[in-house]
């Protein structure tokens, strides 16, 4: 039997008899106003901020708010279990915190704050290559617990080989290869405030504690930090790369691979052929090609191409347990979870995080259990009307 994650409910309720509330709200879809007034615009903003003029961002929420559950009545729920198989790994309940980049901007324990949380509550935790903690640190922090690792594929081939290198010795155990952010896109909150901290070498650590990195300055980072950032957004990725590439990451990693940022069925298949293992459905939370496709609205149509081939991960807009429900419907194996887990971390460092998990996973349970599921296996495209 799994985790009993509707229980935060009934701890809630019988803390508040001695008079107790929550510290952060169980909405989830507060947090960013709240954030916003206890932290100030900057970091806020980069975070908060999307592509353009939000519109990809608004239509993840759209997509995912348009369709609506069809609740069954009388089918025994009174036990639920939420675990599923996630790429030959069994997780308690279909979450993973997505990989947010610079988490040190929010909180001063950043990455490992927020790895400890997801160790604590059985999440997988996905670091970032733009992490302000280096890989293997974060590892250190948690454990035998969960943890892959996001490759932003560095131009250089020799950083690369190390990060994996290092990425595999620390424990991380799938590869998550972001392809939609082969550029940075057109983002109004950042430029109105030329506000960008890896140019402030904060969200470069895995690059400047790597050896294949060092090796091409001509002085040691602390002597000539602009030379690190520069050398840094140089090789941070890579535009020309196409398909075929994907083999040198298969020759140099032998778990899991997943593509993040899937959007077009044609994309999934490719992956598929590529000899991948999964992809995430994400528009990268509308941060990247502002006017795109909301994540939701994909989501089908990718399932209905590879899901027989494919573990179909999805993320963007993810804000509540039904949000969940609605994307385990469209045929997702599991969510990543983006920007709520980040605000959480910056109200309340671990403590924050862990509330938005447990917050998010008592939500979906109960959705579950009241629409008529006792666990996420039997839910279907049959559960949502559009
Ligand atoms: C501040 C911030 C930084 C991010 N950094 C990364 C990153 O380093 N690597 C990556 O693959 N995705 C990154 N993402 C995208 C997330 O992994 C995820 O796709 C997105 O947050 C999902 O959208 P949502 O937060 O609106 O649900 C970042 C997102 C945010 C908000
Ligand atoms: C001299 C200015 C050039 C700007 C190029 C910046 C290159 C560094 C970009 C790092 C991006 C890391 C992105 C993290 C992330 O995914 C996000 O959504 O934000």
């Amino acid at each position: 039997m799994g985790k009993h994650w509707a229980d935060f409910q009934y701890e809630i309720y019988l803390n508040g008899m001695s008079g107790a509330v929550p510290r952060l709200p169980t909405d989830l879809t507060r947090l960013e106003e709240l954030t916003e007034q206890r932290l100030g615009p900057g970091p806020v903003g980069y975070v908060a901020g999307s592509a353009g003029d939000g519109s990809t961002a608004r239509a993840n929420r759209a997509a995912l708010e348009r369709r609506r559950i069809v609740p069954r009545m009388l089918r025994d729920v009174h036990e639920r279990d939420l675990s599923v198989e996630v790429l030959g790994r069994s997780l308690p309940a279909p979450l993973a915190l997505a990989p947010v980049g610079v988490l040190s901007i929010m909180h001063p324990e950043g990455e490992t704050a927020a790895a400890r949380a997801a160790a604590a509550q059985g999440v997988p935790f996905i670091l970032s290559s733009a992490s302000s903690t280096p890989m293997e640190q974060v590892a250190e922090a948690m454990g035998d617990a969960e943890r892959w690792f996001q490759l932003y594929w560095p131009k250089d081939p020799e950083v690369a080989r190390s990060f994996l290198g290092r990425a595999r010795a620390a424990g991380y155990s799938v590869l998550v290869v972001t392809l939609d952010t082969p550029l940075l896109s057109w983002r109004p909150r950042d430029l109105d405030q030329a506000y960008l901290p890896f140019l402030r070498g904060v969200g470069t650590a895995n690059y400047f504690s790597d050896p294949a990195f060092q090796a091409g300055l001509a002085k040691p980072v602390h002597e000539d930090l602009d030379a690190a950032v520069l050398h840094f957004v140089g090789l941070f990725s890579d535009p020309a790369k196409t398909w075929p590439d994907l083999a040198f990451l298969r020759e140099h990693w032998d778990g899991p691979i997943v593509l993040k940022g899937v959007l077009h069925p044609d994309d999934a298949r490719l992956a598929a052929d590529a000899g991948m293992d999964g992809v995430v459905v994400s528009n990268h939370g509308g941060r990247q090609v502002a006017g795109a496709i909301g994540a939701a609205d994909a989501l089908p149509e990718v399932v209905e191409a590879v899901g027989d081939r494919l573990t179909v991960l999805f993320d963007s807009g993810v804000r509540t347990g039904d949000d969940v429900f609605k994307a385990l419907a469209l045929g997702a194996r599991a969510v990543l979870l983006g920007r709520p887990y980040v605000y959480g971390l910056g109200l309340e460092g671990q403590a924050g995080v862990e509330h938005v998990i447990r917050c998010l996973l008592a939500e979906l349970d109960l959705t579950l259990a009241l629409s008529g599921h006792a666990g996420c296996g039997t839910v279907t495209a049959a559960d949502l009307v559009v």
